[in-house]
Parts: C-alpha cells; sequence; structure tokens
C-alpha cells in the first residue's frame, strides 16, 4: 500500500470518522474545526450535521471500528461525505460504478447503497488488512452481492479493464500523486454524462501555497489544473470535508 500521508491528507485528523464535533470545543485554539472541514467554523460545522441524516448503525459501527485502528482512521470519508454519495449514486442510478482507495470501506457501503437493483460497484485497493474489515461491514449491510474488490496497484487494475465506457460513477480517494494517472485511465472507461467524483482536492488549503512541496499537494495542485482545462468535462469543486471535485464526462 501507499504510504497513509500520501493517501491521506496529513490534517484531515479528528474527530472520530462519521460523528460530529463538539461545536463548543476548539482543540487547535482558532475557533474553526480542525477536522476535514477545516475551512468552516466549529458551530457552523455542527449545525450542517445536524441538520443531514445521519449514519445508521451499520455505518456508526464501522466509523467506529476504523477510529480504533488508529492515525490512518483520518483516510475514512465523514459522514456527510457518505450521505452526499448515496445521494448522487440513488439520483443517477449507476448500473456500473467504480471506486479507487476503498480503505475499511466506509465511502464503497455509501456507493453501494444508493445503486439501483442490479448495480454493481468495482473496488479497487491494496491493502487486504483494510478492506478485511470492509467486506465484513458489507455483509452485515446485506450489499456485498453487488460489490466486487480486486487488490492490487489501482493503476494495473484500472489499465486491464476492456477500454469501453461502462461506469457511470466512479469515486478517486487512493493515493494522491496517481490522482492524475487513475482520471486519465478512468475517463474513456466512463459513459457520458458519467460522474467522476474525487476526493481531497484542497489538501487542507494546502493547494493554495505554492511553497508547499509535498509531493501530495503538488500533484493535487496539479490535477486540479488539468481537469479544470480538461474541454472533456464539466466541473465543479464543492467544498464539502477536504474538497470534492465532480466532473461530468460531455456526451
Ligand atoms: C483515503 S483511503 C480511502 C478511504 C475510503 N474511501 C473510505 O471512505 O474509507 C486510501 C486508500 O487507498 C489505498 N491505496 C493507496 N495506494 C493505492 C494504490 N496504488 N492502488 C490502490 N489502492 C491504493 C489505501 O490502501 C487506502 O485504503
Amino acid at each position: 500500500m501507499s504510504s497513509s500521508s500520501d493517501a491521506a491528507p496529513s490534517s484531515d485528523a479528528a474527530p472520530a470518522p462519521g460523528t460530529a464535533p463538539d461545536p463548543g470545543a476548539s482543540p487547535n485554539g482558532t475557533g474553526r474545526y480542525d477536522g476535514k472541514s477545516g475551512f468552516l467554523a466549529r458551530p457552523l460545522y455542527a449545525y450542517l450535521m445536524e441538520h443531514g441524516s445521519p449514519p445508521d448503525g451499520v455505518l456508526s459501527d464501522l466509523a467506529a471500528e476504523t477510529a480504533a485502528l488508529g492515525s490512518v482512521a483520518r483516510m475514512q470519508i465523514p459522514a456527510e461525505q457518505g450521505s452526499l454519495l448515496t445521494i448522487l449514486t440513488a439520483a443517477l442510478a449507476p448500473s456500473r460504478a467504480i471506486e479507487i482507495g476503498t480503505f475499511t470501506g466506509y465511502s464503497a457501503l455509501s456507493i453501494a447503497r444508493g445503486l439501483p437493483a442490479g448495480g454493481r460497484l468495482l473496488c479497487l485497493d491494496v491493502s487486504e488488512q483494510w478492506t478485511s474489515v470492509a467486506r465484513r461491514y458489507w455483509e452485515r449491510a446485506g450489499v456485498s452481492d453487488r460489490i466486487e474488490l480486486r487488490l492490487g496497484p489501482a493503476a494495473d487494475s484500472l489499465a486491464a479493464l476492456p477500454a469501453e465506457p461502462v461506469f457511470e460513477l466512479a469515486f478517486i480517494d487512493a493515493d494522491k500523486t496517481s490522482y492524475p494517472t487513475y482520471y486519465e485511465l478512468l475517463l474513456p472507461r466512463m459513459k457520458p454524462n458519467g460522474l467522476i467524483i474525487v476526493d481531497n482536492v484542497l489538501q487542507s488549503g494546502r493547494v493554495l501555497d505554492a511553497d508547499v512541496t509535498e509531493p501530495s499537494a503538488v500533484a493535487v495542485r496539479t490535477f486540479n489544473r488539468m481537469v479544470a482545462d480538461d474541454p472533456r468535462v464539466q466541473v465543479v469543486m464543492l467544498p464539502v470535508a477536504d474538497g470534492l471535485t465532480i466532473a461530468r464526462k460531455l456526451p
């Protein structure tokens, strides 16, 4: 697997994934929420969380088990992002979806729950250890029959797929330095109007700072420019968690 620093921004830590923060606390001393939505004032983030659907017992238990893994838990998407993935998936009703970067399965479960009858999700990851947690929760949630997990470097798994436009939804959340590679391998495999959703595109704000030379931040900065300039897609960047890009493949 890639290093967690490459797979996740370094400052997207605490609170425990899948839970709302304590709006009264400000451990970073800035008055701003110090988790993935660091650009929001803490009370505003708490308000946002109070006005969205909460995760159910399976997602909450998965988040708790992931949190117990320690600092790597910061790689998991937060609850509101999981809800967004389920909503987008249900609205798009893709017969085939793909995820690059599965970890303990929170985002995959969120996508799988939005799939229509007969819809399938292909998950790519390198970690047997982390995805074994995912498999247990997919089983418990009753969605394991609609998810296929392929272990190995995602670029290899993607390149091995037929170069046909079959996917209607893709979620990229693996090693950041490979984002441009994943995007280029995915785009020809997306159907017209298919959505490529990309996580951590703000890198906790480090994309703004030209002095930051950390490979993941540099790669994401380059990637963001590349997608914004790509005439093959319509793109919007959303301030959800650590930044979420949605690119629609133009017909
Ligand atoms: C940020 S985590 C994914 C979080 C997940 N989407 C969730 O909601 O919990 C990144 C994942 O990418 C995987 N990864 C890192 N490098 C990879 C590579 N080259 N190919 C495939 N997966 C990779 C890691 O094993 C890790 O599980």
